[in-house]
């Protein structure tokens, strides 16, 4: 069974790492809207992960225009507010109304040091002023070339959740990216990114419940792009993506958004 036949609303996310800026990104969103203007969105959420410095611009553009595009951060401090140069809280990101904030993605982990610990203090610090996490976990080539993908990946799921009562879980979005598939154009076969994500939903049931984890939403992320998406998203335990760079190119995340209609 897909997402959709499991009650599970799709959820595509355009991430954009360091690119476009404040100007460039109300013209981004702004064509998108565009393309987008007749999409049931009921059917697909859409989610855009802009720098911090387009947030407020984006958000003034979703609220002027009534938009449905949602957005939110591609990180988020662990604490609330102080002494801690360069960081941007919670409660900053609430009062842009963020709907969402990337956690643990794997540029955070490799470049920056985030360790589960770290994780998952942000994933609590989202819940905590209101915004729903993407919680990002997956493993390097090497760990796969070791066969130990699966178990890398449930204990950053362990991780990053510990602590965290299921009234949370149950909202948290979980993007399963392989780390060797990002930016490298190698997809992870649909059906190898399907055995980690079921997995993962077995890891949920096993940490909360079946109801729990039948409720969670899990993307796929590494090189989604118009031409894979149909594959991957028939997957019976992806619920979505979290898109890079096919994110940036606004007619390529509308085919990838309207994946149905291939
Ligand atoms: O957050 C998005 C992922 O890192 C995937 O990036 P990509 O689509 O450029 O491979």
């Amino acid at each position: 069974m897909t997402a959709a036949e499991k009650g599970r609303t799709p959820l595509m996310a355009g991430n954009w790492k360091m690119n476009l800026n404040h100007l460039e990104a109300i013209a981004h969103v702004q064509k998108l809207a565009f393309a987008l203007a007749d999409t049931d969105y009921e059917a697909v959420e859409v989610a855009v992960l802009p720098p911090f410095t387009d947030l407020r611009s984006v958000q003034t553009l979703v609220d002027g225009d009534k938009l449905k595009i949602r957005y939110g951060a591609q990180d988020i401090s662990a604490h609330d507010g102080g002494a801690y140069t360069g960081e941007i809280s919670g409660p900053m990101l609430a009062k842009l109304k963020c709907t969402y904030v990337a956690v643990g993605h794997s540029e955070r982990r490799q470049y920056h040091g985030e360790t589960d610990e770290l994780v998952n203090a942000k994933v609590k610090s989202a819940y905590k002023h209101g915004i729903t996490p993407i919680l990002c976990v997956g493993e390097e080539l090497a760990v796969r070339e070791a066969g130990n993908h699966v178990a890398h990946t449930l204990a950053q799921v362990e991780g990053g959740l510990k602590d965290l009562p299921a009234e949370q879980a149950e909202s948290v979005v979980i993007a399963y990216e392989p780390v060797w598939a990002i930016g490298t154009g190698k997809v992870c076969g649909a059906g190898e990114a399907q055995e980690v994500c079921a997995a993962i939903r077995g890891k949920l049931a096993e940490l909360y419940s079946q109801d729990v984890a039948d409720q969670v939403r899990i993307q796929y992320g590494g090189s989604v792009k118009s031409g894979n998406v149909v594959e991957i998203m028939a997957q019976a335990d992806i619920d979505g993506a979290l898109v890079g760079g096919a994110s940036l190119d606004a007619d390529e995340f509308v085919k990838i958004i309207r994946f149905r209609d291939q």
